[in-house]
């Protein structure tokens, strides 16, 4: 099997359906959002909430913008990550197209938050989805919509999905 057939393999596992409340595995070990091997990921570990996905974080030192307050373009990532977890329950792979983010009050290292994101429709290869980051005194700190655009596998091989791991 060639490295590329060994990852196509994983990720197909990875898009069988999941029960609801499971742990969704990471896309892969060196993603910047949830790979657990990542020195400089996020490692967001998310599960399925009904038709939704949920994850609790906390931002840590790295993540740092202005003093304290977490960076917006990491909590870009992490919402865009979750949005990665979105299909697995979707069923097929997609990429972002476009990603927004209302950052409503600071996001603070070392605070842990709830994230939620769900689909809220479809149109031919363009999935619209919608994620909140939540206190947890239920304050809503910042709300996001983004395209994501569904792609053949073929997408990844194009870019080099082989040397993911490297
Ligand atoms: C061997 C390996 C096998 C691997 C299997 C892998 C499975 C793993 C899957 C998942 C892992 C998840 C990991 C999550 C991590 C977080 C997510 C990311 O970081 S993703 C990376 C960042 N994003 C990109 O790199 C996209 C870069 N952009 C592109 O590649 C292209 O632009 C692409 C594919 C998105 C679209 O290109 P086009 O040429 O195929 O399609 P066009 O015609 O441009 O648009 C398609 C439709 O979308 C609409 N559209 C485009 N922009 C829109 C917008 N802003 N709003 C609304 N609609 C829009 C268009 O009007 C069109 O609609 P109409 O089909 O005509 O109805």
């Amino acid at each position: 099997m060639t490295d590329a057939e060994a990852l196509l393999a994983t990720w197909e596992q990875k898009f069988r359906p999941h029960p609801d409340g499971a742990d969704l595995p990471a896309h892969h070990n060196h993603c910047l959002g949830c790979g657990p091997d990542n020195p400089h990921g996020h490692r967001l570990q998310a599960r399925r909430h009904g038709d939704s996905v949920v994850a609790s974080h906390s931002f840590d030192g790295r993540h740092v913008g202005a003093p304290g307050i977490v960076h917006g373009g990491a909590v870009a990532t992490v919402i865009d990550d979750l949005y990665g977890f979105l299909l697995y329950l979707v069923g097929t792979p997609a990429v972002t197209r476009r990603l927004t983010v209302d950052y409503l009050a600071p996001v603070l290292i070392g605070t842990t938050y709830r994230l939620e994101g769900s689909v809220t429709s479809r149109e031919g290869r363009k999935l619209f989805v919608a994620a909140s980051l939540t206190a947890s005194d239920g304050r809503s700190v910042a709300t996001s919509t983004a395209v994501f655009v569904t792609v053949g596998v073929d997408h990844f091989g194009r870019c080099g999905a082989p040397s993911v791991d490297d």
